[in-house]
């Protein structure tokens, strides 16, 4: 059972209102705790408390629940016969699921067994007489049994999920918990779900308040595994960043350089603390955070890291790595590098400095990949990673130059090393073709648009004809194959909106979508743009993350270590791949990162004496112990 399930940390308020709506009492908790429970008559109430306030029990009777806010870890619900509504939030996103969930699913199972002669059905009269003396006792976790009760029952009722709760609804039965839908479709908000084991064991590390980094070659669900961890945390103290905009989306986060509001992190260390310290707002976010990750950190500039450390101590004042806030990184040092100006700074990789080592406790390596599944190209692509290059492989991938990969119109994304290059080919392409231009301009939040431009991937404004090659930018339907990443053709326009078909025929009629960019007092930029951009180039600097489902590349220009096989490893397979150019020449890592890595798996070495999966506070049992004068160890050294 996740704890999750029956309790839920976080912050609340409850209000008691009259019927016409005017505040009679109200008690705001920072900190609370929200269980659910059952007294000696087995009905069920949700208890709140707080540190200093006495407990607050609602029987869980006729409530509404109003959960379109659920992802950012907000939810409220009525109590109707109590008059009263309990506002959630800073709730971790997957706990709150479940814990909805739990409501949802014994409610439903409870409201059968009502109507089959309960306890619960007992007048007030019966109650007194019972005899029995009080007693609250934690309700049960949801069993399989109860989950297939309670979908039996929505399947009868069925139930749709308006949110918030129409009339309609309200008219309904109010016995009814929260709606359904969300809480039963396979969420990205569900803990645990499809993630495997090497990639728990990570999960649960963060959860333990450790300062983690992990890495992983390309596509081991490194940045997937991180939406689960920030989904795990409490929202309002968590700030999910990574190097670029690109990958930022992809974790629903902003840029590190966003986040931290010292510009490019240029002058001297006292001038960016001072800097930090006078803007309020800059100051109070650093104040606030207590957990802060970062994807692709390959590519964030190690004297940046280094100064970053600096300020959150001094903003904070706390002595400990990072001010005391808790750091989950990620990335592969083998991939791209940091982008530094080469005639004002050398490129430093966090890893060299010196504060890399007091920051990390524990490290973790993924090694199961699922971007690829072909075993061949895989061993391929673990040798490029290293800069190994044997003729084989050679000769694998310049047989890949003659390929056909296109289907259905639908061409290959050519990757270039130059920005420049990429942007030349699509004007050019678009421009070749016949046929009326469509312009797609992003809506924005006020003033946010050049902000906007650096942190989602959405572009302000999108030019599109048909036969244009497009990329979708958002998971639309992962079952169906919509997803971000996926390759198609603009063939019409319905109503004035691009309907694209896909690689796998799939055709899809492109509907405005929102990004949201959180801005630094943590409020919300929003840009609404339909979810594609121009498709036929892209640079391999704006392909670090993604998955490319056809992809071409010419490799001659490369210019930086671990470029050729970012650009390789964005590829499903090998038939879905062309190098036009094939030379060993254009892949190398870089010594000092391959250095790193010797050393970093002598030191997993040495944590895999700890099998998997086995909770890292876990001081009861001998192996708990190790793992705990193992940590000790690696965090002196
Ligand atoms: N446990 C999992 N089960 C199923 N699919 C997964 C799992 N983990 C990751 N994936 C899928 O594998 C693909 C690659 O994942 P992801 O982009 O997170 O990899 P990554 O390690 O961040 O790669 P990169 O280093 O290129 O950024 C994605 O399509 C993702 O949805
Ligand atoms: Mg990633």
């Amino acid at each position: 059972m996740e704890s999750g399930d029956t309790f839920l940390a976080c912050a609340a308020t409850v209000e008691w209102m009259t019927p016409q709506g005017s505040i009679i009492r109200k008690i705001t908790l920072k900190s609370a705790s929200l269980r659910i429970i059952r007294n000696e008559f087995r009905e069920m109430f949700m208890e709140v408390s707080g540190d200093k306030n006495a407990a607050t029990r609602l029987p869980l009777k006729g409530i509404n629940v109003f959960k379109k806010f659920m992802a950012e870890g907000k939810a409220s619900i009525k109590f109707q016969e109590s008059g009263c509504t309990v506002f959630i939030s800073n709730a971790p996103p997957t706990n709150l699921v479940s814990f909805l969930r739990t409501i949802f699913v014994k409610m439903t199972g409870d409201r059968e067994k009502t109507l089959n002669t309960t306890p619960s059905k007992q007048t007030v009269r019966a109650k007194l007489l019972s005899g029995r003396s009080q007693a609250f006792e934690e309700i049960s976790p949801v069993t399989v049994a109860d989950l297939c009760n309670a979908k039996s029952k929505i399947s009868k009722a069925t139930i749709t999920t308006p949110s918030p709760p129409s009339k309609k609804r309200k008219n309904e039965d109010v016995c009814r918990g929260p709606a359904p839908k969300k809480l039963y479709s396979p969420s990205p908000l569900t803990t645990g779900s499809n993630l495997n084991p090497e990639q728990q064991r990570v999960l649960e590390a963060c959860l333990s308040g450790k300062n983690i980094f992990f890495t992983g070659s390309a596509g081991t669900g490194k940045s997937y595994l991180l939406k689960r961890i920030v989904a795990a945390l409490p929202p309002d103290v968590t700030m999910p960043t990574a190097s670029t905009g690109v990958a930022a989306c992809h974790i629903g986060g902003t840029t590190l350089h966003a986040f931290a509001g010292i510009g490019d992190g240029s002058g001297s260390l006292e001038t960016l603390c001072d800097k930090a310290l006078k803007l309020p707002l800059v100051a109070q976010k650093w104040r606030k955070c207590k957990h802060l990750i970062i994807d692709e950190i390959s590519m964030v500039d190690g004297t940046y890291f280094e100064k970053l450390e600096a300020v959150a101590r001094y903003v904070r004042k706390n002595d400990k790595p990072f001010g005391g806030i808790q750091l989950i990184l990620c990335g592969d040092f083998l991939q791209l590098p940091p982008v530094v100006d080469k005639s004002k700074t050398a490129k430093r990789f966090c890893f060299q400095t010196t504060c890399w080592e007091k920051c990390i406790d524990l490290c973790f390596e993924l090694k199961e990949v699922h971007r690829q599944t072909d075993k061949e190209f895989i061993t391929i692509l673990n040798s490029i990673r290293i800069g190994r290059v044997t003729n084989e492989i050679s000769q694998r991938l310049v047989k890949t130059a003659t390929q056909k990969i296109e289907s259905d119109g639908i061409l290959a994304t050519r990757l270039c090393s130059h920005t420049n290059d990429s942007k030349m080919i699509n004007n050019s392409k678009l421009r070749d073709l016949d046929g009326e231009e469509k312009i797609y301009s992003a809506q924005d939040s006020d003033n946010a648009s050049s902000l906007l431009d650096m942190q989602t991937i959405a572009p302000a404004k999108l030019v599109l004809k048909i036969g244009a090659q497009v990329m979708l930018l958002k998971n639309i339907n992962v079952n169906s194959g919509l997803v971000n990443g996926a390759r198609g053709v603009v063939v019409r326009f319905d109503e004035g909106l691009p309907v694209v078909r896909f690689k796998n025929k799939k055709e899809y009629t492109a509907r405005t979508e929102r990004w949201y960019v959180k801005n630094s007092n943590g409020s919300l930029y929003c840009r609404k743009q339909v979810p594609l951009n121009l498709a036929w180039a892209f640079s391999i600097h704006k392909s670090q993350g993604l998955t490319l489902d056809c992809v071409e590349m010419s490799l001659s220009k490369i210019f930086e270590a671990g470029q050729a096989y970012v650009a390789l490893s964005r590829a499903q397979s090998l038939d879905t791949l062309r190098v036009l150019d094939f030379d060993s020449r254009h892949v190398w890592a870089d010594t000092n990162v391959l250095e790193f890595y010797q050393k970093f798996r002598r030191r997993l070495q040495q944590m895999e004496l700890i099998p998997l999966g086995r909770p890292l506070s876990d001081k009861t049992n001998k192996k708990g112990k190790l793992r705990e004068i193992l940590e000790k160890q690696l965090r002196r050294k």
